[in-house]
């Protein structure tokens, strides 16, 4: 019998990420509350101060009273002037404390996020990043206050109608036309927000492409492609903009010009009040004062409208994207002190997702610590596949990979790729100095430990000359030194620490053949009792291993003894 739960779980109506943040806050945003409170009841204050002064005052002459009445206002007006900029602090206050957490939240979860599972290209993710903004603007400041004084129109349509009874219904009326008007626009509008920011998504998109392979477009002339591209986001950037403007503007009007009618209305029928002394004057002014301020809150909601569309439509987004499966998962996962280096594929299937076929097709293999092999095959085989599944960036699509008899999934990949040391195809530099990108801020690594690999991989020959070599900043992901010159650098920080585990995909590809013969002299010795996957199409580089393993369309074709695969390899293949 299953043992999963008849009642579904209730999804909880916002997600963690946002609410624990802001719950955190609460107690500033109780004081915002208040500040609030006390702010709307002073408002009172003021239209009763000219009820009194027209209605008792001005009749009796009574200067001394309007002394005592103005003095009273004024200290009103003193503690409204400090509440006030209290009340902006405190959600200053507390917006940047969420906007923190949130975005520490996010940025982990984009570090962590699984790439079998990531949707969307790099500048999406980067315009994803960038949505957070809206949110945090909408938590902030002016939307939060227009919020907190929707429940004080209530209190004020009190107050108008003990002072002028019927008189209230004027500004009640009103209040169904704004929020009408609302509601008819927030369809529209939800959907204008939801493409203002697709469209503003590929604008990143087509952006970050761009800047990212500036050389490349200007080699294979891709300018007008791009240019293109960049044209059609804009325009349809700028057209649902423009859109999302007018009918947003069409619900601030329609709440400017209830405003204006609440006035209006309550002047025309308060007349007929004093006509039959059921107001007086003074409760004439001080209604249409207050019909105004039962309105306003309104008015502001109508225009903040687009933005509350526009935040809603970035929370699901970014909700969509917190949502995704991440290297973290919630069990508790081991987390290895230190690696023996055993690695084990069993029956490992594996699709990148959105793919027609299988890279890896049931792959069962071994390696045992200590043990170093090189994986051949032809291009697209699947060699880099097999090393990226060892390091956990993808979970097999069936099967298991285990590492010291453990499977991956139940273990913590930051402490795991601790001991790995791994360089991959590509050599992403960061901005930083060389010793910065050597160490990459990791613990108990200090200079000597950086000099010792330097030396190692040839990175001190080019360093070592130059003054301050290793403090040199490099710009960004390593421009300024060649592909080798940062291969060797990609080399170093794989191997400083001397991990237990190291992963090599194509590790000389940028180098000449007199640099990689010493090097691979010099690693002959650091490899020794290493578990070792070095993916190569370079023979030279199966002088550092002892097994050597054949790829061929996702599955292991050899798998022996180096010599013992090379000679097979190299002899003629017999006729049939
Ligand atoms: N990120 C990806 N998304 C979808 N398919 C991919 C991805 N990376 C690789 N593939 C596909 O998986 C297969 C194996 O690719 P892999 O990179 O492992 O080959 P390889 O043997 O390392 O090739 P090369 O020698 O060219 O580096 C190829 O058919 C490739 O098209």
């Amino acid at each position: 019998m299953s043992t999963e739960s008849l009642v579904p779980e209730r999804k909880p109506r916002f997600a963690a990420w946002l609410v624990e943040p802001m719950l955190a806050n609460k107690s500033t945003y109780m004081k915002v509350g208040l500040a609030a409170l006390l702010i709307n009841l002073f408002g009172l204050v003021t239209s009763l101060y000219s009820m009194t002064v027209y209605d008792r005052v001005v009749p009796n002459n009574a200067t001394t009273s309007l002394v005592a009445l103005t003095i009273g206002l004024l200290i009103v007006l003193v503690f409204d002037f400090i509440l006030r900029t209290l009340r902006a602090y405190f959600i200053d206050i507390a917006g940047a404390n969420v906007d923190r957490e949130v975005g520490q939240r996010t940025f982990q979860r984009l570090l962590s996020i699984r790439l079998d599972a990531r949707r969307g290209s790099t500048g999406q993710l980067t315009g994803l990043m960038r949505e957070l903004e809206s949110l945090r603007d909408f938590l902030a400041s002016a939307t939060m206050t227009a919020i907190i004084d929707v429940p004080f129109i209530f209190i004020t349509l009190l107050v108008i109608g003990a002072i002028g009874g019927w008189l209230v219904m004027v500004p009640i009326v009103m209040i169904p036309i704004v929020v009408g008007a609302g509601l008819l626009t927030y369809p529209a509008l939800d959907r204008l927000a939801g493409s203002v920011m697709n469209h503003g998504l590929n604008k990143s998109s087509v952006l970050v492409e761009a800047i990212g392979g500036l050389e490349t477009v200007k080699v294979i002339n891709a300018a007008p492609l791009l240019q293109k591209r960049w044209l059609e986001a804009t325009d349809s950037h700028a057209d649902s903009s423009l859109r999302q403007r007018l009918v947003a503007t069409l619900g601030v009007n329609v709440a400017a010009t209830a405003q204006s009618l609440s006035y209006a209305g309550i002047i025309v029928v308060g007349v007929f009040l004093i006509a039959d002394r059921h107001l007086t004057t003074g409760g004439l002014i001080a209604c249409s004062l207050l019909g105004g301020r039962a309105v306003q809150p309104l008015g502001s909601i109508a225009q903040l409208l687009s933005r509350l569309t526009g935040a809603r439509t970035a929370y699901q987004q970014v909700n969509a994207f917190m949502s995704q499966p991440s290297e973290i998962s919630e069990s508790d996962q081991l987390k290895p002190n230190k690696l023996q280096g055993l690695i084990e594929f069993r029956n490992v299937t594996f699709r990148y997702p959105g793919a027609k076929q299988d890279a890896l097709k049931d792959i069962n293999l071994v390696i045992k610590p200590g043990e170093r092999v090189g994986i051949l095959g032809r291009i697209g085989s699947g060699k880099s596949t097999l090393a990226r599944m060892a390091l956990g960036l993808y979970q097999p699509t069936d099967g298991l990979v285990m590492i010291d008899g453990t499977d991956l999934r139940q273990m913590d990949l930051v402490s795991v790729r601790r001991h790995v040391g791994a360089a991959l195809q590509e050599s992403v530099l960061l901005t930083g100095s060389i010793r910065e990108n050597i160490i990459l801020g990791r613990d108990g690594i200090d200079d000597e430990e950086m000099l010792r690999v330097a030396r190692l991989t040839g990175v001190h020959d080019f360093v070592g000359q130059i003054a301050n070599g290793y403090d040199l900043k490099l710009a960004d992901r390593g421009e300024g030194l060649s592909g080798g010159q940062r291969q060797s650098i990609a080399l170093s920080r794989a191997l400083v620490g001397r991990p237990s585990v190291i992963v090599f995909d194509e590790p000389t590809s940028g180098m000449d053949m007199q640099s990689e013969e010493i090097l691979i002299a010099r690693l002959a010795e650091e490899l020794a009792d290493r578990t070792v996957i070095v993916v190569t199409h370079r023979p030279s580089l199966l002088k550092l291993v002892n097994r050597v393993l054949v790829i061929q369309d996702g599955r292991i074709a050899v798998d022996g003894p180096r010599d013992d695969v090379l000679r097979r390899l190299t002899q003629p293949q017999r006729a049939a």
